[in-house]
């Protein structure tokens, strides 16, 4: 395990520039092996998540290439082999491989997924569409055992009691080359979904209305590559740089944005008083004064993101009174406070909401980073801190944060990163 070490007061100032998102690209590498040629993306995020679902290609028999941001994956000798543990533990994506394997074999064995741990996660609404679209699913000791009847998967009409990126996602990738029409209704609408069909379709996939609530897709026999997929970029990597350069900055220019996927948090700093250019594909923030407070309410997208409530509480910590943060996807993502508050945040969880209060003396010191966006907040608080705040389990940030001591650097901050094992060795 490896530790971050910050020392505060540091101010960030200059240019970042932002990479492929996390959630599109942990979807896309399980999507690469239903293509019957090679797939080639770039925009890659060179992400600890990234590198482990490369591994479980390579369980596979499926070769794969990753370097300056180009990810090449060869599927075409692939093998369906049991995927019960391993790798599979160490994110939440793995899943995908359930949909992308049931769409190219008619069967998965795949173990349950890792992933943040930020209250319960079930995959009820994934199983649900899968029985569907004609699958026999049961759950197996620790895996989920996924198999078609001879007669194959089949269209279906499916519509999810709850709206889920993930379901969406692995209901799509096993309806892609089922028989006949699938329509998805209740979907997720987020970005990264609207990504991975475009991609699909440039294969040759019949993806209509993703991005809305319904999604049509008619199955079709072969999907073939013929161009590179550039990845949309990381609208949750931006919302924290923004949020870190208006709490501690003096001045930042985001780069590579898509304006229109930050629209409810890009209106929440405004309320707050934080000065913001948005430009067509970067955003420049000033350093905020006199921010107000404010009451976040999480949603699904085009709402506020749960995975940007945490990176932005350290600047809620700047506005003067009390903001308050409703999670109503995970209100169990609170593993932030108690690391906080040992940092003299003044932060406090009760009945399912979070109020945050201005915190004027906050204190380096050691803390854990227990998933990627309470370990990525620390990194924010620290920086508003006194002293040095030395951030344990700093590989949970490294799993979507590309590069970030390099980008941190090169906004004049420096951050140490020291590998534990290594140290031990
Ligand atoms: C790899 C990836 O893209 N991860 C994102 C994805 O996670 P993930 O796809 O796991 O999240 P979902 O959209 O599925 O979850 C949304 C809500 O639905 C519930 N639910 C989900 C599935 C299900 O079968 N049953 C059920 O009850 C969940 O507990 C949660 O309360 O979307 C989350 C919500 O935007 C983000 O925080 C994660 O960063
Ligand atoms: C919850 C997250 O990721 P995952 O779903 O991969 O655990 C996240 O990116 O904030």
């Amino acid at each position: 395990m490896k530790k971050m070490i910050i020392n505060g007061g540091q101010k960030l100032s200059g240019e970042v520039t932002i990479g492929g998102a996390k959630n599109s690209t942990v979807a896309l590498i399980p999507a690469a092996i239903l293509a019957d040629t090679p797939v080639k993306f770039d925009s890659v995020p060179d992400i600890l998540d990234v590198h482990n679902l490369m591994l479980i290609l390579s369980k596979m028999n499926v070769p794969s290439n990753f370097s300056h941001g180009e990810l090449e994956i060869d599927p075409t000798q692939i093998k369906n082999v049991p995927l019960p543990g391993g790798a599979i533990r160490s994110l939440r994506a793995s899943y995908y491989f359930m949909g992308a394997l049931l769409g190219k074999f008619g069967k998965a064995l795949v173990g349950f997924p890792g992933g943040d741990n930020i209250g319960p996660r079930p995959i009820d609404q994934h199983i649900k569409g899968f029985r569907a679209l004609g699958a026999i699913v049961e759950e197996r000791n620790d895996a989920v055992c996924i198999k078609t009847t001879p007669e194959g998967l089949h269209g279906a009409r499916i519509f999810f009691d709850i709206v889920s990126v993930g379901a969406t996602i692995n209901v799509l990738l096993a309806a892609v080359r089922a028989k006949g029409t699938t329509i998805i209704e209740n979907a997720a609408k987020e970005p990264e979904i609207v990504d991975l069909a475009t991609f699909l379709n440039n294969m040759g996939a019949q993806i209509r209305g993703a991005g809305t609530d319904v999604i049509r897709i008619k199955g079709v026999p072969s999907l073939k590559a013929t161009n590179t997929h550039t990845i949309i970029p990381d609208r949750i990597e931006a919302g924290t740089y923004l949020a870190f350069a208006a709490a501690a900055g003096q001045g930042v220019l985001v780069k590579n944005v898509i304006t229109e996927h930050l629209e409810p948090f890009i209106a929440k700093l405004v309320e707050m008083g934080v000065y913001l250019e948005v430009n067509e594909d970067s955003i420049y923030v000033e350093g905020g004064r006199n921010l107000a407070p404010v009451t976040i309410k999480t949603a699904p997208f085009p709402g506020f993101a749960t995975d940007l409530q945490q990176p932005i509480t350290p600047l809620l910590m700047q506005a003067k009174g009390c903001s308050k943060i409703i999670d109503t996807l995970y209100p169990e993502r609170v593993k932030h406070i108690p690391e906080m508050q040992r940092m003299g945040g003044k932060i406090v969880s009760k009945d399912g909401i979070i109020s945050i209060k201005h915190s004027s003396e906050l204190i380096g010191t050691t803390v854990e980073a227990s998933e990627i966006r309470a370990g990525v907040a620390l990194v924010g608080l620290a920086l508003m801190a006194k002293g040095t705040t030395v951030i344990n389990k700093a590989d949970n940030i490294l799993r979507g944060y590309e590069r970030i001591v390099e980008k941190m650097a090169g906004l004049s901050i420096k951050i140490k990163i020291v590998d534990e094992t290594a140290v031990q060795e």
